[in-house]
């Protein structure tokens, strides 16, 4: 069976990761990044509103009847007029470069309230049926704040199952080769940095730089996993924050399977990304607590990337991630993602070293 290629979708998704991106580098190098703190105390910034905002315009003026799942909600912009116009001040002056990709994505919008508006139509339930969008418009909030990695990341889900997904990496190098890292300095210059990975299911995965604006969605470079043979060799990716992943268990995981290397720490889906292009090799996120489900903006366009690199992508039961349950990926714990010939084994050292948790 021939897959469809989403060519549209997957243009119009790599322009909008691109565009929103060039808001959050603003952001990035600014040195008061504009803080709030939401209800469950994790930061969310001017910069992760405004990168929502601008993303779903560009789904509302092509997808018009999508349904859209996004992180972010306007509430704490509603009653805080200041904070509201400054995100608005970013917002409008954000375009991408290239008139002809700009028009693509609808142009600027319309003022402040439709802004507002925007943001919160990322209110959807998610769900098994239908075209269902999965947006983080920052994912690794904390990285953003500490000069690390963060990720723009939009997703198309269809009936539950991801189509197309696109993750722009201000702070990964272009370069696939290069070895991995944990971020760049907020006084660096992006200078050879910024990635924007994408694939579509059954059509690979590519790589290209995210500052340059391309209307050919399949111009990129493929991109595979690094094939291992000896997983003594083999480099883990894994949460720079403990509360997210626990650094412990993957100490003891590690060890064995046999890796000296200490496990490189990167945050968000950035460590999809440089698995996927064979910087890295395993990623694993190990759960710390018994009640948090992950969201599918978290997993959705990584977990495609990895898997159309040559990857396999579980959870530390086995089971592949669920994104047709809702806004959480409330039928899975924990991710286990690795090169298909070896995630058996991985997954075998995770459950013995967890097994007390199991
Ligand atoms: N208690 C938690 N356990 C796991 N992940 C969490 C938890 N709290 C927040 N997250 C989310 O984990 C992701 C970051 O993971 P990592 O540490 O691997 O970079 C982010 O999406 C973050 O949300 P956010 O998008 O608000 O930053
Ligand atoms: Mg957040
Ligand atoms: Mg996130
Ligand atoms: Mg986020």
């Amino acid at each position: 069976m021939i897959l469809p290629k989403y060519e549209k979708e997957l243009q119009i998704a790599q322009l909008a990761v691109q565009r929103a991106s060039i808001l959050t580098k603003r952001v990035f190098h600014e040195k008061a990044k504009g803080t709030v703190d939401k209800n469950d105390k994790s930061p969310v910034t001017i910069g992760d509103f405004g990168a929502q905002a601008l993303i779903i315009a560009a789904l509302q003026h092509n997808f018009p009847d999508d349904a859209i799942v996004a992180e972010e909600e306007s509430a704490k912009l509603k009653e805080d007029a200041n904070l509201r116009s400054t995100i608005w001040d970013l917002v409008k002056d954000t375009k991408l470069d290239d008139p002809a990709a700009e028009a693509l994505l609808g142009g600027p919008i319309k003022d402040i309230d439709a802004m507002v508006e925007l943001i919160d139509r990322g209110n959807s339930p998610g769900g098994s049926q239908g075209r269902i969008w999965a947006i983080d418009p920052i994912d690794g909030t904390k990285g953003f704040l500490r000069g690390g990695q963060y990720a723009v990341c939009l997703a198309l889900m269809i009936d539950g199952d991801v189509k197309v997904g696109a993750l722009g990496c201000p702070n990964l190098p272009i370069d696939d080769s290069a070895r991995l890292t944990t971020g760049i300095g907020e006084n660096q210059t992006d200078e050879g940095h910024g990635v924007l990975f994408s694939a579509v299911q059954g059509h690979g995965a590519t790589s290209r730089a995210l500052a340059t604006v391309n209307l050919d969605a399949e111009a990129g470079t493929p991109i595979s996993m690094r094939a291992i043979d000896d997983l003594t060799k083999a480099n883990f990716c894994e949460s720079v924050e403990a509360g997210h992943s626990s650094h412990g268990d993957q100490a003891a995981i590690s060890q064995k399977l046999g890796i000296t290397e200490p496990s490189v720490r990167m945050d968000s889906q950035a460590k999809y990304g440089s698995i996927a292009r064979g910087a890295g090799d395993i990623y694993l996120r190990l759960p710390v607590s018994a009640t948090y489900q992950e969201k599918i903006w978290d997993h959705a366009a990584g977990d495609l990337i990895v898997r159309e690199s040559g990857g396999h992508v579980t959870d530390i039961h086995g089971k592949r991630l669920d994104f047709s349950i809702g806004r959480t990926l409330a039928g899975n714990k924990g991710v286990v993602a690795a090169p298909l010939a070896v995630h058996g084994k991985v997954l075998e050292a995770v459950q013995e070293v967890l097994s007390a948790k199991l």
